[in-house]
């Protein structure tokens, strides 16, 4: 092709071409900066079944209190951290009461609360990231505890002063496995946006699915035992400039599904709030499957074994979950420490825990070279990221 002075042009496709790639970042997705936080109200795991049938007004209900303590007992949890207190469920009778709808007032709560705690997270990730928050060029948000028009995103960006042309992203109903979701998406931001800062951010307040015994209904018991509050904020990048110092390289991210398993985890959003009811045989059926899920991941990186070699930071589900997976891939017992640590002082806080780990395995600054982050959601769903640490000394 030539222009009208006869001069050879490229071809438009080629200049498309072109464009696009030097739309790409040269490098990998990198963790920049880790935030997290909780809500003050703090239960200890030992007192919690004397607070819960008290704030319930279920202490009748002796055989359920006593399996509530088995539980707690058998949960190596130590104590959780809640947005409800026992003022706000003493001045809500249809929180604990499910013949009453109650799905508005827990809506028009998490409405502020999820934005607030999200924004604390965030913020403090901000401020370790070192620059400044109009900076950031796009934001993933994640959460189940709500669902509004404008969401979490919208007021976030208020509350942290993005600037108004900062790309949201919000997403919806992905359980425990909400932060990894999230993590996954931004990567793909940065790694094809060049110069690209995204902020994910979760949060997740139990008083969405919080609800009163019932002799019917035990199974829901186990949800009220271990689940917790937080939120946790990262910021992504590739091709770090001088003021930012990454964490970990996002390697690859993969995402599968535990063939049978869609009753195993499942969520259900009721007029009395949210329901979810994790199976007794999800234990078992990560144990079976966590394997094929970590070779998938792994192989086209070369890597199909030596698992106690790299580090480990996976979803802390629960003691049973994180003993599953311990075995299903023979780690040593150390190798889950972030994450049992994580689960002993916050509880199942959902999708946020394994930003929490994150947090926790950097301070440890024990674990150089590869390692795996696994969320495990609903379905059963598994959501794999290699990463490699990048052993940079940051004062955390
Ligand atoms: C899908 C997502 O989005 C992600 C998630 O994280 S979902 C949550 C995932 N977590 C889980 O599924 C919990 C995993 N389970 C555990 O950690 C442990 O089983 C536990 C701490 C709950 C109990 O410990 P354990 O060693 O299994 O003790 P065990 O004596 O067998 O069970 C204690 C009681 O809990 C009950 N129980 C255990 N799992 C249960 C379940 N999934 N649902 C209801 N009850 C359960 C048992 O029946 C038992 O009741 P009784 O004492 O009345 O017999």
């Amino acid at each position: 092709m030539t222009s009208l002075l006869g001069n050879p042009i490229a071809s438009p496709g080629a200049a498309i071409n072109g464009t696009r790639r030097g739309a790409r970042a040269d490098g990998p997705a990198t963790v920049l900066a880790i935030g997290t936080a909780n809500p003050p109200n703090c239960v200890k795991q030992e007192d919690y079944a004397d607070y819960y049938f008290r704030v319930t007004k279920s202490e009748h209900l002796v055989n359920l209190k006593a399996k509530l303590q088995r539980i707690c007992h058998k949960s190596a949890i130590k104590k959780r951290y809640f947005h409800h207190t026992e003022e706000l469920l003493d001045s809500h009778p249809e929180f604990t009461d499910r013949r009453f709808p109650s799905l508005d007032a827990r809506q028009d709560i998490v409405a502020t609360a999820v934005p607030e705690l999200t924004a604390a997270a965030a913020a403090e990730a901000i401020a370790e990231w070192g620059r400044p928050a109009t900076e950031i060029t796009h934001l993933v948000v994640s959460t189940y505890s709500g669902a509004h028009m404008p969401g979490t995103d919208f007021h976030l960006a208020s509350l942290l002063g993005l600037r108004p042309t900062v790309r949201r992203t919000m997403l919806y109903m992905n359980g425990c496995s909400s932060a990894s979701a999230a993590l996954r998406v931004a990567k793909d931001i940065a790694e094809n946006n060049r110069g690209a800062r995204v902020l994910v951010a979760c949060a997740e307040l139990t008083l969405i699915l919080f609800r009163a015994p019932h002799e019917a209904h035990a199974d829901t018991l186990i949800m009220q035992a271990l689940f917790g509050d937080g939120a946790g904020a990262v910021v992504v990048g590739a091709d770090p400039v001088s003021v930012e110092q990454p964490d970990f390289e996002m390697v690859s991210a993969s995402q599968a599904m535990i063939p049978e398993s869609k009753d195993m985890a499942k969520g259900r959003l009721r007029e009395d709030g949210l329901l979810f009811l994790p199976s007794r045989e999800m234990p078992s059926l990560v144990r079976e499957n966590i394997e094929r899920c970590v070779v998938d991941a792994l192989s086209p990186l070369d890597i199909s074994g030596g698992w106690n070699d790299l580090f480990w930071a996976v979803h802390p589900g629960g003691r049973a979950i994180l003993d599953s997976v311990e075995a299903g891939l023979g780690l040593d017992p150390r190798k889950l420490e972030a994450s049992r640590h994580v689960l002993r002082e916050y509880g199942n806080m959902s999708g946020p825990s394994v930003i929490f780990v994150l947090d926790e395995l950097r301070r440890q600054q024990e674990e150089n070279g590869m390692g795996v982050m696994v969320g495990i959601g609903p379905g059963i769903s598994v959501e794999t990221m290699v990463l490699r640490a990048t052993g940079s000394q940051k004062k955390i």
